[in-house]
């Protein structure tokens, strides 16, 4: 449906995406998972026809979209990460104005309004004004707006950030009802790989403007099959604790905080007496042991030796 090649932005001289080939089909729900400043939102700008790209392109059904940008507009509904709301209308005067922008034919567009505010969970408080409005009611609104045309593919820009608990499970609840009942078409970018890992079928890992890895969930964490990924607790921390624990044969990187260490080890390595020996050479006590399932932190720490947040 919607494929990138080779896709490039450089600002001032920067590559902020840099060669960039992904693919997403139709009804996917597709997570673009990076670290602030990796290039996710610049590349959805350009996939969106927002921004023109530097070099290569965006085709849709194979046709590229940078000379056409008219057909993937139609079909895209974008929730940037700037909320764009007038705050002296309520919500529902909100959408009826983008409704009319959207030229949503106007015998449908009420019906469309209560049936999308019901979806993101803001039937009650509509005739409200968006300035009283928490900011992940506004987020939900923001959403509301992008949907309002019924778009056959919808792209959120890290549509969690900043926001309330309740709002943030809104949200994912809405986008997972629209892919898997209504067959949306979904990209949704996150620093957050808990929330790519619920939502999405596939993942494209980014950092620092390329495509580090992707695939399956399975396909991504099987990247972790020669390494064990373990958390212990000590009774107090120390730098000397950390330098022996490094030291140990077997251990590939050590983490520290507080006063837990989150090691990687060779798998199947029993590193276990070495640790012990290390731990209370120093006078502390080792009071946790806990091997770990690896995550698509995992993944991403793996391949860049950095954490998501770094
Ligand atoms: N308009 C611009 N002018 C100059 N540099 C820019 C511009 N937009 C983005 N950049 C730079 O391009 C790089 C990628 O930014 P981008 O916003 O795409 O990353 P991101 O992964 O979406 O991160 P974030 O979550 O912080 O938005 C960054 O170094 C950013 O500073």
């Amino acid at each position: 449906m919607i494929e990138t090649v080779k896709l490039s932005k450089t600002f001032k001289g920067k590559k902020a995406v840099d060669e960039i080939d992904l693919y997403i089909d139709e009804g996917e729900s597709i997570g673009l998972l990076g670290p602030n400043g990796a290039g996710k939102s610049t590349t959805i700008s350009m996939i969106s026809s927002l921004l023109k790209p530097t070099a290569g392109d965006v085709k849709l059904n194979g046709k590229s979209t940078i000379k056409n940008p008219a057909e993937i507009r139609r079909i895209l509904g974008v929730v940037p990460q700037e909320i764009a709301l007038y705050e002296e209308l309520s919500a529902y005067e909100n959408l009826k104005f983008f409704g009319e922008i959207y030229n949503v034919k106007k015998t449908i567009l009420e019906q469309r309004i209560q049936e999308i505010l019901e979806m993101v969970g803001l039937k009650k408080p509509q005739k409200e004004l968006v300035k009283t409005f928490s900011g992940g009611m506004k987020r939900r609104v923001n959403i509301a707006a992008a949907l309002l045309h019924d778009p056959k593919i919808l792209i959120l820009d890290e549509p969690t950030v900043g926001i309330d608990p309740q709002s943030r499970n809104h949200i994912l609840e809405t986008v997972r009802k629209l892919n898997e009942e209504n067959g949306t078409t979904v990209l949704y970018t996150s620093h957050y790989m808990e929330e790519v890992e619920q939502l999405c079928k596939r993942v494209y890992i980014m950092d620092h403007g390329k495509v580090v890895a992707s695939g399956s969930k399975e396909e991504l964490l099987s990247i972790l099959s020669t390494e064990d990924m373990i958390q212990v607790t000590l009774s107090e921390m120390s730098d000397t604790v950390v330098e022996k624990v490094k030291s140990i044969k077997n251990i590939r990187r050590v983490d520290a905080t507080d006063k837990s260490l989150r090691i990687i080890s060779k798998k199947g390595s029993s590193i276990l007496s070495d640790l012990i020996h290390a731990v209370e050479s120093e006078g502390i006590l080792l009071t946790n042991f806990q091997m770990e399932t690896p995550s698509l932190e995992d993944v991403f720490l793996h391949i860049t030796g950095r954490t998501l947040r770094d």
